[in-house]
């Protein structure tokens, strides 16, 4: 299984990283514009590995394609961060030339690749990904739900004081400070749905810092967050090489599902070796309803923009 990763930045380092340290991949090609940087992210995760106990070989290169051919599996990191007051909308005129460039370059040298895009802004980024390759559905995979309902988890076992291996939850909708929807409603502690132990006033807090958790930390750090989004990368790529029929919340082009078409945006889907196998549809209350359709609107106005 190889896999490769543009961007040696700090979330493309830590997704190598957690790749690497799960020990399921063979080769991490690590790819960035800048002089030498793949190189020396790789030789330094490399020198981790008689530490960390993983076989899988870690190899740099400064923006040479040739050495990502016949990926299985591409990861776009490649772009600008947000900075504390800024949107993730914002870094669209810098970031769509990168990733449209990025996107055909792996294709050409990889023509059967799953890319998963994460650079900013996300849901955009995933169908400008689509409609600079042609690539089928099923193999273009937007990262934001799986990070975002990482958060919500965090925030949940907060407000119950529990650990957070006891509760689970999800976030659907676009990876926009506005436009995420986190189902409170389906939120659970140990298969109790966490509504028996906290008010709608509670569960509304809790929503809200889910939806504001990359500015959050993108206020405290100067510069957004990476050890939970690479995680949250190495989750998904985990999950097609190792065939594990999983469910994410990931961005995916909808045709017709949840009422939704021409766009990408955050829906539960079942991860396997063919990337995205099956679009979960679940039955939402008409508030989720009408968040989705809100948040909907949001990343279409953003598409316009590309
Ligand atoms: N989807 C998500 O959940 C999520 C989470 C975190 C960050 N992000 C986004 O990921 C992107 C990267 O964030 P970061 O913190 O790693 O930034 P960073 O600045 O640390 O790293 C980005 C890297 O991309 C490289 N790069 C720029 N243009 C390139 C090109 N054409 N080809 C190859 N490499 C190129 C840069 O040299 C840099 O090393 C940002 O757009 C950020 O908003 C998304
Ligand atoms: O917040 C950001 O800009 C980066 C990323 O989308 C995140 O949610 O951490």
């Amino acid at each position: 299984m190889k896999v490769t990763v543009v961007g040696a930045g700090a979330v493309g380092a830590s997704c190598a990283e957690y790749i690497a340290i799960k020990n399921f991949a063979s080769e991490v090609v690590l790819v960035d514009i800048k002089e030498g940087f793949a190189e020396g992210k790789a030789m330094d995760l490399m020198q981790t590995a008689s530490l960390n106990g993983f076989d899988t070989k870690i190899t740099g290169a400064t923006n040479d394609y040739s050495k990502t051919a016949g990926s299985d599996i591409a990861v776009i990191t490649s772009g600008i961060p947000r900075k504390p007051g800024m949107t993730r909308e914002e870094l669209i005129g810098i970031n769509a030339g990168i990733v449209k460039s990025v996107s055909e370059s792996l294709v050409k040298h990889s023509p059967d690749v799953i890319l998963i895009v994460v650079s900013n802004p996300m849901d955009t980024m995933t169908y400008l990904a689509h409609k600079v390759t042609g690539l089928p559905k099923n193999r273009i995979i937007g990262m934001g739900g799986a990070l975002d309902s990482a958060r919500f988890k965090y925030r949940l076992a907060e407000a119950l004081e529990a650990p957070i291996s006891d509760v689970d939850g999800m976030v659907i909708g676009g990876h926009s400070d506005k436009g995420m929807v986190p189902l409170t409603r389906l939120a659970t502690r140990n298969s109790v749905p966490a509504s028996e132990f906290l008010s709608e006033e509670r569960l509304d807090e809790v929503l809200q810092a889910t939806k504001v958790g990359g500015a959050t930390l993108t206020g405290l750090l100067g510069t957004s967050a990476w050890y939970a989004p690479g995680a949250a990368v190495s989750g998904l790529v985990q999950a097609i090489a190792c065939d594990q029929k999983k469910i994410f919340p990931c961005s995916t082009l909808l045709d017709g599902e949840y009422g939704l078409s021409d766009l990408c945006i955050g829906v539960p889907v079942v991860l396997g070796r063919n990337g995205i196998e099956k679009i979960v549809e679940i039955n939402l209350s008409d508030a989720e309803k009408a968040a989705m359709q809100a948040s909907a609107e949001g990343v279409k106005a953003t598409n316009a923009l590309i």
